[in-house]
């Protein structure tokens, strides 16, 4: 299995970010800061800007104005290593369709497993990810003959096996069912209760998590007179 949290040091920032589309502001003189232990769950009606934030936080968009730094290094100098440390799921299950979970999941974690990682991930890891995400069974079944919430459990199986003290989710709880989301709540009070640090956009009221921060962009445009 790989050693989770062998280098565990999160501090990503963000400072005085400013972002547009389509000629609308969705966020100005935006700061925010996050570290090991913290929750930040972000919030906000539909087109406010949370999945544009998180791509931004995740390193995948550089359309913006203003710093983002990881370890006091910009994103975009550092990324390679900051890609390791931050697993990012996008709001899609990205999965392809004519693979396996099990051929899903190697791909998937590819990153991890390159010659920069010091990460080992054998198949034995992969089938316990699977078996975690109750997807025992189905492990070499083509994921075109899954359902919905279980191909989405294909993307979530990351969790259980990926080595990144960073977690970056969007709308995570999509698709599953109550037995589904029990497990993903669970994956992300553990995973910030072991000092990892997490960042998600979700509709779903997270419980138990003393260290939750709630950043309302809808709220936050209204306080900030944005345009
Ligand atoms: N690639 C793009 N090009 C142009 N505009 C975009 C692009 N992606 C998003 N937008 C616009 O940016 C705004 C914010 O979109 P975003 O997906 O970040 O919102 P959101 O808060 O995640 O919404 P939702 O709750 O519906 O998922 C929307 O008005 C959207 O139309």
């Amino acid at each position: 299995m790989a050693n989770r949290y062998s280098d565990n040091s999160v501090s990503l920032s963000a400072t005085q970010l400013y972002c547009e589309r389509d000629d609308r502001v969705l966020f100005d003189r935006l700061n925010l800061a996050v570290n090991n232990g913290d929750l930040l769950q972000l919030a906000g009606p539909n087109g406010a800007g949370k999945t544009t934030l998180l791509r931004l936080l995740a390193g995948l968009n550089r359309d913006f104005d203003g710093a983002l730094q990881w370890h006091g290094q910009p994103l975009s100098v550092v990324f390679s290593d900051y890609a390791r440390q931050r697993l990012y799921l996008g709001h899609l299950a990205a999965i392809k369709r004519g693979l396996t979970p099990l051929e899903n999941l190697r791909w998937l974690v590819s990153p991890w497993m390159s010659a920069e990682s010091a990460a080992v991930i054998t198949d034995d890891d992969l089938w316990r990810a699977l078996e975690a995400v109750e997807l025992g069974g189905y492990e070499e079944t083509p994921c075109n003959q899954l359902s919905a919430g279980q191909q989405r459990r294909v993307g979530l199986s990351r969790l259980a096996i990926v080595s990144a003290p960073l977690w970056i989710l969007d709308e995570p709880f999509t698709a599953l069912d109550i037995a589904g989301v029990a497990w993903l709540e669970t994956q992300i009070q553990q995973h910030v209760a072991r000092n990892g640090a997490v960042i998600i956009t979700s509709h779903h009221a997270l419980q138990n998590i003393p260290s939750l921060t709630r950043l309302d962009l809808g709220e936050l445009a209204l306080a900030g007179g944005l345009s």
